[in-house]
């Protein structure tokens, strides 16, 4: 399996996973490797890693052996104005462009300016954060994979962002204490970015029971799983007075000439929305008492 990612300056980094290779094996394959992805002129490969993967799966693993074959450690990419170094095993958008629309119309939405805390959920190598973080007070990240929350850190520090913690683990095991722990004063607005799975129980849970999170933007490559746990933050219950209520969304072309995309799903606390239906019911009132007889225009049976 190769794994490549192409820098915004056209520079690229490139994982090759095989099986693991006896140790006689394993110079020889180096130097085919890297001579192999190097002779290319067109293509700017500036790093080269080799992970021993005997699992059957195909992805990137954290855990898995993992050695830098050439070249830099990571790969810098610029977005929205800031630098982002990331390395082979950190989630990173797979579109540059279409991130850029992704994070632009996402904070749009989420508003965290001013003296709000912005949480973000499965926060990757801390792109969507930082880029909030001038306009908020403060941003806490959470992450499960240790690399990336490295990189969060220090991405802060290369754009000079003081304002963020970066938080490394599973969110349904960070995340309810973190909210517990919160200043009480402060108002908390939530951008929440789950692989394909969606968000676990117990972070639907934590999130819609926070009374200080007004706010939330549900970014989404999984349009079932995003329905699933949508409904479990709306949904009207007796025990939760102010469940969230969806107001907008929009698909990314994320994905082009596939049948994916992204979503983008903005969420409020019901008791900050008002309820557009009343009007809508008055309005079609006032129009069926401004008809003669109420007449609704049909042969005059009832329905
Ligand atoms: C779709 S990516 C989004 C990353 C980031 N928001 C971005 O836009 O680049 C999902 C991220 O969630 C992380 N993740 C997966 N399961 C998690 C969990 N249980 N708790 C926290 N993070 C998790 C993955 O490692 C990955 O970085």
């Amino acid at each position: 399996m190769v794994m490549a990612r192409l820098s915004t300056s056209g520079e690229m980094l490139v994982m090759v996973q095989t099986a693991a290779v006896a140790d006689e094996e394993k110079e020889p394959l180096i130097k085919e490797i890297v001579s192999a992805l190097t002779k290319e002129d067109q293509i700017k490969v500036v790093s080269i890693y080799l992970q021993f993967n005997d699992e059957v799966s195909d992805a990137a693993r954290p855990n898995a052996p993992l050695e830098l074959i050439h070249g830099q450690k990571q790969l810098r990419m610029r977005l929205l104005g800031l630098d982002f170094d990331i390395g082979p095993l950190s989630f990173y958008q797979a579109n540059s462009r279409t991130c850029e629309l992704l994070y632009g119309r996402a904070l749009e939405w989420l508003r965290p300016e001013n003296e709000i805390a912005m949480l973000d959920v499965c926060c990757g190598v801390g792109t969507i954060g930082l880029c909030a973080s001038r306009r908020c007070k403060k941003v806490v990240g959470i992450e499960l994979v240790p690399e990336a929350v490295e990189s969060a850190k220090a991405n802060a520090a290369l754009n000079k962002v003081d304002n963020t913690e970066w938080v490394v683990g599973r969110a349904e095991e960070v995340l309810p204490k973190l909210l517990q722990e919160l200043d009480p004063e402060l108002e908390v607005c939530a951008v929440v970015d789950p692989p394909r799975a969606g968000l676990h129980t117990t972070v639907l849970r934590a999130l819609r029971s926070c009374s200080q999170l007004s706010r939330m933007v549900y970014v989404s490559c999984n349009p079932d799983s995003l329905v699933e746990d949508i409904i479990k933050l709306t949904l009207p219950s007796e025990s939760d007075e102010d469940p969230f209520v969806p107001l907008r969304a929009v698909a990314v072309d994320m994905f082009p000439h596939t049948l994916h995309c992204e979503m983008i799903l903005l969420l409020e606390r019901s008791s900050k929305v008002t309820d557009p239906r009343p009007k809508a019911k008055a309005k079609a009132n006032s129009e069926a008492a401004a008809t003669p007889e109420g007449d609704t225009g049909g042969s005059g049976g009832g329905s």
